[in-house]
């Protein structure tokens, strides 16, 4: 495997040259189980676990190797195994609240380029729903680009071409049908070789038609491992990275599937510059925007040159954000007690010897 295909580019190599080129060399995390990870490397496909050491210092979630990663690994091609020694700072990554109680960072993909915001021009239609797309994609450091899917089945898409521009703020938008084909080529400028493209859209909004229909002959065959387990030698061929002839690498993830807003603080202001530039010219600096005498925002509001509705999708988002803020000082406040606990009972048992 070619490692600049899978994505390899100097942001990474910059960082690898801290570590001796001599005893590792690179790869990117392909598949995640519950402690092994599949990498494809320039030996292939290899199997790999963390170490000790990395296992030890890990805290956290995202401590942890995540689909996308690249990591620091000494291979051992003949095995088809590797040991990863340290993760790859991301160029971008997508998280989402891990279940449970508390509200911690799991990573559901790590470094991605392009992201296609993928919302059907027929019901699913809802710029609302955009705008949170939007938000997270500006959060996640990938370029975001609007899909507007189905457009077989829209009779005016001109006007919601129209509408959609009105909040994506400068993104790229698209209209495109996998039934007849239209717009498709236009995506092709954002798959170009090496390049990491990931697609988020509520269920049936045509993702994996889409896929199929950019990628379906493209797709790299693998050549899988055989492992064994205690049912016996078996392969598999589920990847979450599929790599495309001639191209780059399509992240094809569950867990993109449920992402939820996290911590998107710089997004909402980039989502929503329009909202903020209004805000900047209000006449009282703590403005909140409800009855204060010369608010810009509700002058705008009223004179029709900002929709209500996405003004209330402002607030609530805001509200959202404040409240996720607020559970996550509380976590980290345990983290940072959790890892001195670590460090201080790491002393006890050195003194102890
Ligand atoms: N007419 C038309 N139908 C489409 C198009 N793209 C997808 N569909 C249909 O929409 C339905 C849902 O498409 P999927 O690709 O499964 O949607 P998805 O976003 O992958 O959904 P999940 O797997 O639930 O996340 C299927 O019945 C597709 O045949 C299109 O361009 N035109
Ligand atoms: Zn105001």
């Amino acid at each position: 495997m070619n490692l600049k295909q899978l994505g390899w580019e100097s942001f990474f190599e910059n960082h690898f040259t801290d570590y001796d080129q001599e005893q590792f060399t690179v790869g990117r995390v392909a598949l995640e189980y519950k402690r092994m990870y599949r990498l494809f490397t320039e030996h292939g496909e290899l199997l790999a676990e963390i170490t000790g050491k990395l296992r030890h210092s890990a805290t956290e979630r995202q401590d942890y190797p995540a689909v996308g990663d690249w990591v620091v690994i000494s291979a051992r091609p003949e095995e088809q195994k590797a040991s990863i020694h340290a993760i790859l700072p991301r160029k971008s990554k997508f998280s989402r609240k891990a279940a449970g109680v508390t509200t911690e960072e799991q990573i559901v993909a790590a470094n991605i380029d392009t992201v296609f915001l993928v919302n059907a021009l027929n019901t699913d239609f809802n710029l609302r729903r955009m705008e949170r797309y939007l938000l997270m994609a500006w959060e996640s450091g990938a370029n975001p680009v609007i899909v507007l899917s189905k457009s077989d089945l829209c009779e005016n898409v001109s006007q919601k071409l129209m509408e959609v521009e009105s909040i994506a703020m400068g993104v790229p938008v698209h209209a495109i049908s996998a039934e007849n084909g239209e717009g498709l080529d236009q995506l092709s400028a954002y798959l170009e070789w090496g390049q990491t493209v990931a697609l988020l859209g509520s269920s049936g909004a045509g993702k994996s038609t889409l896929t199929n229909a950019l990628f379906g002959e493209k797709k790299q065959e693998v050549k899988t491992i055989r492992e064994d387990d205690d049912k016996g030698r078996h392969t598999t061929t589920h990847r979450e990275l599929v790599l495309l002839q001639g191209g780059g690498v399509v992240v094809d993830t569950p867990g993109m599937r449920e992402l939820q807003l996290w911590e998107a603080d710089e997004g909402v202001s980039q989502s929503f510059s329009d909202v903020a530039a209004l805000a900047a010219n209000c006449r009282f600096r703590d403005c909140q925007h409800t009855t204060e005498p010369g608010c810009a925002v509700q002058e705008a509001i009223s004179d029709g040159t900002l929709d209500q509705e996405r003004y209330n999708s402002y607030v609530k988002l805001q509200k959202e954000l404040a409240f996720l803020a607020r559970k996550e000082d509380q976590r980290l406040a345990l983290a940072e007690k959790n890892k001195w606990k670590k460090i201080s009972g790491d002393r006890t048992r050195v003194n102890r010897k």
